[in-house]
């Protein structure tokens, strides 16, 4: 079984260890992890029974697989701290926003080989989306061990490098917009007079239903909305409301300024 090192382990480093032992694709006694905050560091050894290393080099060395999980302004210094030996014939798999196979490929030695994947929290619960962009150096093994371990947190989809700050903008940050969007349901619920406790339930139960009818009906959201919608109903009452609002600009408008971000922090 494969054994893995988190190098940071923040929140998404969390979500991901937790999706893994929870499927039982690697147990905890695989993981190794290394974070600079005890806070961070003890949640891994307490609430994970992971191994917690004193150093990101010990934890690589540990390891068949890391995992680049720390913010992209910092993964630079970060990769700086496990030595070339450590590094070497490595399968290394980072998750960072906006840092490029050529940026990750600098830092390592030429043995290591490269994956970026983008996944989002949802992996928590086996619902995650990742999408996976390889370097040429990684293997069609490399891919496929990939693919089968984020595939158990989640669907995955392999995309060109050129894509992942699209994928980015959408799925990486688009689970803040949809909780923030069931924030808001609730709201209006409460607002018409539903118990707080109700009205959450009620929202995020219909995100969850109306995403799975565009997943396993195949058909159009827009055909799915019409069904819906009567004439003179309570529902095109609402949809002119969101209209006048302009919620589908702003949905737009999110995905591009934070595919936009990504592309920024390729650059820094
Ligand atoms: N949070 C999310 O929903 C997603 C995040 N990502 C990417 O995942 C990466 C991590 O993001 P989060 O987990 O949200 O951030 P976070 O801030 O929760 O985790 C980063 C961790 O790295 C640690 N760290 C900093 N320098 C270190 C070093 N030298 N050695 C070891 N640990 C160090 C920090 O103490 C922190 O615990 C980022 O690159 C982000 O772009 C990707 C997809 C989704
Ligand atoms: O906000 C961020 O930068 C990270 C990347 C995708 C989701 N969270």
């Amino acid at each position: 079984m494969v054994r893995l090192a988190f190098v940071g382990a923040g929140q998404m480093a969390e979500a991901l260890a937790k999706g893994f032992i929870a499927k039982k694709v690697v147990p905890s006694s695989h993981i190794n992890a290394f974070d600079i905050s005890d806070a961070r560091r003890r949640v891994f050894r307490e609430e994970l029974k992971a191994t917690v290393h004193d150093s990101n080099d010990s934890a690589v060395a540990s390891s068949d697989v890391a995992i680049l999980a720390v913010k992209p302004q910092y993964l630079s210094a970060t990769a700086q701290t496990v030595t070339p030996a450590s590094w070497e014939n490595k399968l290394v798999l980072s998750i960072a926003a906006g840092v490029t196979i050529d940026t990750l490929k600098s830092l390592l030695p030429a043995s290591a080989r490269v994956v970026r994947i983008m996944p989002n929290t949802p992996c928590l619960v086996g619902e995650s989306a990742s999408a996976i962009a390889t370097s040429e150096e990684a293997t069609s093994e490399d891919e496929e061990l990939v693919r089968r371990l984020f595939a158990t947190v989640g669907t995955t989809i392999s995309v060109d490098e050129g894509l992942i700050d699209a994928v980015t903008g959408l799925s990486g940050s688009g689970p803040a917009y949809i909780f923030l969007m069931i924030e808001a349901l609730s709201d209006g619920g409460v607002r018409s007079g539903l118990p707080r406790g109700v009205a959450t339930k009620l929202a995020a139960q219909t995100v969850m239903g109306a995403a799975k009818m565009v997943l396993e009906t195949g058909k159009h959201p827009g055909e799915l909305k019409d069904m819906v919608t009567s004439p003179a109903g309570t529902t095109i009452a609402g949809i002119a409301a969101l209209e006048e609002h302009g919620a589908r600009a702003a949905f737009i408008d999110a995905v591009t300024k934070a595919t936009q971000r990504s592309k920024e922090l390729s650059k820094l």
